[in-house]
């Protein structure tokens, strides 16, 4: 077993024999590992606003620990102080919660192996960093940018692939002192083990083979002394006691190196899931940096929580049951297995398709939290939303109800006003009578105005919904009509009345 900062770490088991334990020792902790539930990560860079690809990420790997009985962990990899920033970290936070997807470890929320922001972790790699290069596996590399360059330049002409040519592979202490007199600042390669073939199991894509001569020492301290990905990544999952690493397959080329070093330093190795890589309307995948769709925008939209995560469960993932499901039936049907290789495309109507479904399982009391309008009493608001909550997706639509429905006098295009002329001031008039008489309800109306004008079908209906709601489609007139009660009925279809009169063609 390995002491870490006062915890004990289990030796993964893959790599154990390499390690000075006793065959009894390894045996438990092989399997403590496997019976324990599964522990799965989110681990997103604060460079941007969270998009869909990395929510579905994030999803899949929240519904991974759900599904067997663990826990999800929240890491924050900001090590890249350029394009970290505290305002994208904070939105992350607030992003996952609002989609439910609350981490059990993390920030905010402590556990034993933190901090969870990896800014805040330097002490904890420098040990790491030490260990390496005590056993001779890192060395300074202080090869320029330009040299590197010019390196990989020359091996992609002579036809090879390009990999850190080992410049500084072997250089004496002295020269490195010498390299540090001058002030350049070095980075730290990882020794990269000769002859090696780096094997495992990805549960997506299966049986995955990596030769250790096609990989180049990499870096694992940039010269500014930040970890780079490869390291603080794999070191985190690692002392976190992650057990499912679910990520996208960019990731894929980049676990060969992880667990290179995971084996070199001792320590468990996760198993990986890469999953295709959610594609946008450009074709291309969706990213942070490509200024991807972001969820601030959805849901600045309007879209709902559920909404949004029936369709990310689907992309990628395949359910038997294609109603929308709460997010306890997602998890509970969640199968690593069904995760297809196939790359997904986020295909808004899609979205949209959810989001509708989401609407009409929504409680009244989301859809009147669209209505921010202090024009409308909360009576006003209840019956508009029981009146048009059908023909209602996003909260536009209902403020544009309340527009149409609840303030002044419609507005009518060229085309509504030739419905209005064609229908004849006539047709409204007797419309107005008949509303004297204090019909029960739209339908008895509607019988009765069609009884007195003789306009029957469309030409008895179309013009009633059109002067009565402003426009042609809608919720269903009895809805509207007790919505609007006998007061603004009359006025609208006194304003029809006049517009058939005096409209001009
Ligand atoms: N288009 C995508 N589809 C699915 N998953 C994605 C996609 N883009 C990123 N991810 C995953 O989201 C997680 C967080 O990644 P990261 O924070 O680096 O986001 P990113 O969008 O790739 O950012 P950047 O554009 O800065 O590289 C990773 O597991 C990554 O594989
Ligand atoms: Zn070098």
């Amino acid at each position: 077993m390995k002491v870490i900062g006062g915890t004990i770490i289990a030796v993964g088991c893959r790599f154990a024999k390499s390690l000075l334990v006793t065959d009894a020792v390894l045996r438990l902790n092989c399997r403590a590992m496997s019976s324990l539930p599964a522990k799965s990560r989110f681990a997103p860079s604060p460079t941007g606003w969270l998009h869909l690809g990395n929510l579905r990420t994030a999803l899949f790997s929240a519904l991974m620990a759900w599904r067997h009985g663990g826990h999800f962990l929240l890491r924050v990899e900001d090590t890249d102080a350029e394009r970290s920033e505290q305002a994208f970290t904070e939105a992350l936070y607030e992003d996952l919660h609002w989609l439910g997807l609350d981490w059990q470890e993390g920030p905010g929320i402590g556990g034993a192996q933190g901090p969870y922001l990896q800014s805040e972790r330097a002490e904890i790699y420098q040990r790491f960093y030490d260990e390496l290069e005590a056993k001779g596996l890192a060395y300074p590399c202080f090869c320029s940018a330009q040299a590197l360059k010019l390196s990989r330049k020359a091996q992609l002409t002579s036809g090879q692939p390009p990999r850190y040519a080992g410049t500084c592979a072997h250089l004496s202490s002295d020269e490195v002192q010498r390299r540090r007199d001058q002030g350049i600042e070095p980075t730290l390669r990882f020794r990269v083990p000769p002859g090696k073939e780096v094997r495992f199991t990805d549960l997506v894509r299966g049986e995955q083979v990596y030769r250790s001569e096609d990989i180049g020492d990499f870096v694992i301290r940039r010269s500014d002394g930040t970890p780079a990905f490869f390291f603080s990544n794999a070191i985190d999952d690692a002392l976190m006691g992650v057990t499912h690493v679910l990520r996208g397959e960019d990731h894929l080329t980049n676990t060969p190196r992880q667990l290179m070093l995971l084996e070199a330093l001792g320590l468990p190795t996760p198993s990986y899931a890469h999953i295709s890589l959610i594609l946008g309307s450009d074709g291309g995948p969706l990213s942070k940096r490509a200024g991807a769709l972001s969820l601030r925008a959805l849901r600045e939209q309007g879209y709902l929580p559920i909404a949004i995560l029936n369709h990310l469960a689907r992309l990628g993932h395949v359910y038997e049951r294609d109603d929308l499901l709460p997010l306890d039936d997602l998890i509970g049907d969640f199968d690593v297995a069904r995760l297809g290789r196939a790359p997904a495309r986020h295909d808004p109507t899609q979205l949209d398709h959810w989001q509708r479904l989401a609407v009409n399982h929504a409680d009244d009391a989301v859809l009147l939290g669209w209505l921010d309008d202090q024009d409308v009493s909360a009576e006003q608001a209840q019956q508009l939303v029981a009146a048009v909550r059908d023909n209602v997706q996003f909260p536009a639509d209902l403020r544009a109800w309340a527009q149409r429905l609840l303030k002044g006098l419609p507005e009518f295009d060229a085309d509504g006003q030739a419905l209005l002329r064609a229908a004849g001031a006539d047709f409204f008039q007797q419309a107005l009578q008949v509303l004297d008489s204090a019909p029960d309800d739209f339908k008895a109306f509607a019988q009765a105005v069609g009884e007195r004008s003789g306009a029957r079908g469309k030409a008895l209906f179309q013009p009633l919904r059109l002067a009565l709601s402003g426009v042609m489609f809608g919720p269903e007139m009895h809805r509207i009509w007790t919505l609007l009660g006998p007061a603004a009925c009359r006025a609208r279809l006194e304003h029809a009345a006049v517009i058939a009169a005096f409209s001009s063609q």
